[in-house]
């Protein structure tokens, strides 16, 4: 029987470089996990592209989504949607894939709930204020919306002890070696040799 792929979260504060990191990890070519396109109802920013960086839909489409029960999980996050496509996860995983999910922390929350053995990481920033000058030089939000992401990572940030890894993304570079050398030693962890053992004892005897 084929082996189920894992389901990989990377969570935390909007601004820490949950992004920038993803990005950085799907640019290798021997990257092996599926990135997860989100759907959201929030605009597309400048260079965002519909199908790449999200799934754009109006407030009535993913409602509808939701009453459809298409999502596996979904927030609404500083007034807007944001959900993961529950069939693309589903079958990805069945097709014995790692799955790569970049979402916030109540939907982390509730991926825990339906996968409790995926694989959580929350990614954390070297601090506070240094958390709100990287939304502010990313240069997306109003001072009003930065605030409001602000208020929301104090509250995820208490949330990270929930987490099976929590990696600080001071480097990058540094942020991305630590979460791919979580990944394979989760695989080595769960790679269950004994049946292979226990055969090979029983021959012998
Ligand atoms: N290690 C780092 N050091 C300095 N700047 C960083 C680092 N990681 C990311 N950044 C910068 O911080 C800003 C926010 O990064 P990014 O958009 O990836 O965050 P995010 O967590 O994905 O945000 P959101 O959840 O709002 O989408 C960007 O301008 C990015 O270039
Ligand atoms: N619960 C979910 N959160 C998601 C999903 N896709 C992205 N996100 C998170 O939302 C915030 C805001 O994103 P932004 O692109 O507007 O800056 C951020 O923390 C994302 O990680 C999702 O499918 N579900």
């Amino acid at each position: 029987m084929k082996e189920k792929g894992l389901l990989i979260v990377l969570s935390g504060p909007s601004g820490v470089g949950k992004g920038t990191v993803r990005k950085e990890i799907f640019s290798h070519e021997d990257t092996q996990f599926e990135y997860s396109i989100s759907m959201t109802t929030r605009s597309p920013r400048i260079g965002e592209v519909d199908g790449v960086d999200y799934f754009f839909k109006s407030r009535e489409e993913f409602e509808d989504l939701i009453s459809k029960g298409k999502l596996l999980e979904y927030a609404e996050y500083v007034g807007n949607y944001y959900g993961t496509p529950v069939d693309y996860v589903r079958q990805t995983l069945e097709d014995g894939k790692d799955v790569f999910l970049e979402i916030e922390v109540q939907g982390a929350k509730q991926v825990r709930e339906k996968f409790p053995d995926g694989l959580f990481i929350f990614l954390a920033p070297p601090s506070l204020s240094e958390l709100q000058t990287r939304i502010a030089t990313r240069g997306t939000e109003t001072d009003e919306l930065i605030l409001n992401r602000m208020t929301e990572a104090r509250r995820e940030i208490e949330l990270m002890e929930l987490y099976d890894y929590v990696v600080e993304n001071d480097k990058v570079e540094k942020a991305c070696e630590k979460i791919k050398a979580i990944v394979q030693a989760e695989h080595c962890r769960r790679e269950r040799v004994e049946p292979k053992y226990k055969q090979m004892l029983e021959v012998e005897k």
